[in-house]
């Protein structure tokens, strides 16, 4: 495998694949005003000018809130626009490693969710992921989803770096402590894609595509992954923030959120022999590189 094409400039998974590509392998990043989901003609013809071993679709609409009032844009981003990737692979005859959300789900299972359960999402967010996936899966075959969920890193826009931020000037964050996930970082994510991207070109089992989970070990709330976060800093020599552990209805957003967004990895982790970190070792690194940067 020599060149990856991925999806996407300034995006955080983008960042860490660009971070994390071995030598001799070399990441392509595809992105506006160039290349753009919106328009088939772009990703028709920047895709087709690469050559490349596989394709990374880690470009995405990813502003929850805000797709509420334009679910439209987000519809033909995440949808559309992941189609006419698919499309594209399909013809090129490269696989197809796409990236989905634990926002397909409506959230009221009492377990974490497995690749197989009924899909529901609660808002537009999810809605037009869940679409996409729906795209990637009737045009190409040669792909695989990974499903993954609360995405931080040191790169782009990500809950840790709002909470870093929120407590520069506070001693207390309000943060709601009844919606559960899987905190996922975005370098762990890149590690496993660029395994997984290794397997598909070399290997034509039909196991090894469809739709996947890929999340950190270990579960949390959002209110315990504020508290970890601000752990890591204060052992850093930040000052110390209390987390204020409230209820989803004391943070009211225009998108609805699942309570339970935890996913089951253990599919990835039998046909794939991958498991990423442990949600609180990653964290952990990645608020020190973030500390340390300043
Ligand atoms: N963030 C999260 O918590 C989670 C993310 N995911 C999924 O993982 C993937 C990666 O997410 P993440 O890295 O966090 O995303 P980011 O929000 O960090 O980055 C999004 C990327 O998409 C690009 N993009 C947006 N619109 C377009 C467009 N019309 N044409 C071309 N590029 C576009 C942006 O481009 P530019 O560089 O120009 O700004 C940016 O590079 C996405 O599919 C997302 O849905 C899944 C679960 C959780
Ligand atoms: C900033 C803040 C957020 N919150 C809550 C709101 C929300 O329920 C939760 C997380 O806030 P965020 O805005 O980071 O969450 P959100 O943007 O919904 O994060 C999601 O992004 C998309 C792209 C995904 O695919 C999901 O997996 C998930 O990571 O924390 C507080 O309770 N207090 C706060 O001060
Ligand atoms: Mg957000």
């Amino acid at each position: 495998m020599k060149r990856i094409a991925v999806t996407g400039l300034t995006g955080q998974v983008v960042s860490a694949l660009i971070e994390r590509a071995p030598k001799g392998v070399e990441m392509l990043a595809l992105g506006r005003p160039r290349f753009d989901l919106a328009s088939r003609d772009a990703v028709l013809a920047s895709l087709r000018s690469v050559r490349c071993d596989a394709i990374v679709n880690a470009a995405a609409y990813t502003q929850v809130d805000k797709a509420e009032s334009e679910p439209d844009v987000a519809m033909r981003i995440n949808g559309a626009g992941a189609g006419f990737v698919a499309e594209t692979a399909a013809e090129l005859g490269v696989p197809l490693l796409h990236l989905s959300t634990d926002y397909v789900f409506d959230g009221t299972l009492q377990r974490p969710y497995r690749e197989e359960d009924e899909t529901g999402p609660a808002g537009a967010y999810g809605r037009s992921k869940l679409e996409g996936e729906k795209q990637i899966a009737a045009r190409c075959a040669n792909s695989v989803i990974l499903r993954t969920a609360w995405v931080y890193s040191p790169f782009g826009a990500n809950f840790v770096k709002t909470m870093l931020r929120l407590g520069e000037d506070r001693d207390e964050v309000g943060v709601v402590a009844d919606q559960l996930g899987n905190p996922t970082n975005a370098l762990d994510i890149a590690d496993a894609l660029l395994a997984i991207a290794q397997r598909l070109v070399g290997d034509p089992n039909p196991g090894l595509r469809g739709v996947f989970h890929m999340t950190g070990e270990g579960e949390a709330s959002w209110a315990d992954m504020a508290e970890a976060i601000f752990a890591a800093a204060a052992a850093r020599g930040r000052k110390p923030v209390r987390v204020r552990r409230i209820a989803t209805s004391d943070y009211p957003t225009p998108a609805r959120r699942p309570a339970n967004s935890r996913l089951d990895n253990a599919k990835l982790k039998a046909h794939y022999r991958i498991a990423l970190p442990p949600w609180r070792d990653s964290l952990d690194s990645c608020v020190g590189r973030l500390i340390e940067a300043k």
